[in-house]
């Protein structure tokens, strides 16, 4: 593992709403995302988890704060610049597989090269098509494919780029339990092989023992984090949250 940042954000903030109705969602995060580790981000529904991930990901701007991907700052960044690095270094994958239903598994996965006007190196390709075992589905198209297939196919399109960073927003939230645990295998591949980062957020502590480390959300702010987690010491640091809540 090395200590570079794949992703840097300082003093994150963020609001919705106005007035009455007004919500904090972020309160004032800092928080840095290295090469070569999995990170899983958890904490109760509305802790501001998707908005973290959204902001860090240039997919939502903050009200204050910085972020960096490598050495770019996002905030600031002119639209077309910031569509351009959303696309060039950083993977996306969500809960629903978000593939697009007229192209087959191949066209899906390579789709960020056509839209760049480029070709992939076809030796990557090659290695993230075998990754994730997709090599006879090449040209089915998604509604062909099982869930997990689906899943798998938005993985290697999120990594055939070779992203600075890869962001799973519940990534298995939709599998069942075996498949779930053959995604996380993958992507723990791409952290410990080829050095990737990347950044997931889930209500799982079984997901999220599949981690290096996680971090835990709670109106807005990151109140705790465990290293080398397992199911045990997640569920456990998750129910003395609770105990402290109901406390307060
Ligand atoms: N577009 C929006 N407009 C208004 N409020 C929003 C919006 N997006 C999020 N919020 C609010 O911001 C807070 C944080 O939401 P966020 O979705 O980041 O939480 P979360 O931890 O991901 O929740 P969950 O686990 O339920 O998905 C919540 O109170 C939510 O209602």
């Amino acid at each position: 593992m090395t200590s570079k940042s794949a992703v840097r954000a300082t003093g994150l903030a963020k609001h919705y709403g106005a007035g009455g109705s007004r919500v904090t969602a972020l309160a004032g995060v800092d928080v840095a995302f290295r090469h070569g580790e999995l990170t899983a981000i958890m904490g109760p529904s509305g802790s501001g988890k998707s908005t973290l991930l959204h902001c860090v990901a240039g997919l939502d701007e903050p009200d204050e704060g910085q972020v960096w991907i490598g050495d770019t700052e996002l905030t600031g960044l002119r639209d077309d610049a910031l569509t351009r690095l959303r696309r060039d270094r950083v993977g996306f994958v969500f809960q629903a597989y978000n593939l697009l239903p007229a192209l087959t598994a191949l066209e899906n996965i390579t789709l960020p090269f056509d839209l760049a006007g480029r070709k992939p190196d076809p030796d990557v390709l090659r290695k993230v098509v075998e990754a994730v075992d997709l090599q006879d589905r090449l040209h089915h198209r998604p509604s062909q494919l099982s869930g997990g297939q689906q899943q798998r196919v938005a993985c290697a399109r999120a990594l055939v780029t070779r992203p600075e960073v890869v962001f799973a927003d519940e990534p298995t939230g939709a599998l069942d339990s075996a498949t779930a645990a053959e995604l996380l295998g993958f992507l723990r591949r791409s952290v410990d092989e080829l050095g990737q980062a990347v950044v997931l957020v889930t209500h799982e502590p079984s997901v999220a023992a599949h981690a290096d480390r996680v971090l835990f959300l709670k109106d807005g702010r990151l109140v705790d984090e465990i290293s080398a987690p397992t199911s045990g010491s997640v569920l456990e640091r998750m129910k003395s949250m609770e105990r402290t809540a109901s406390r307060c």
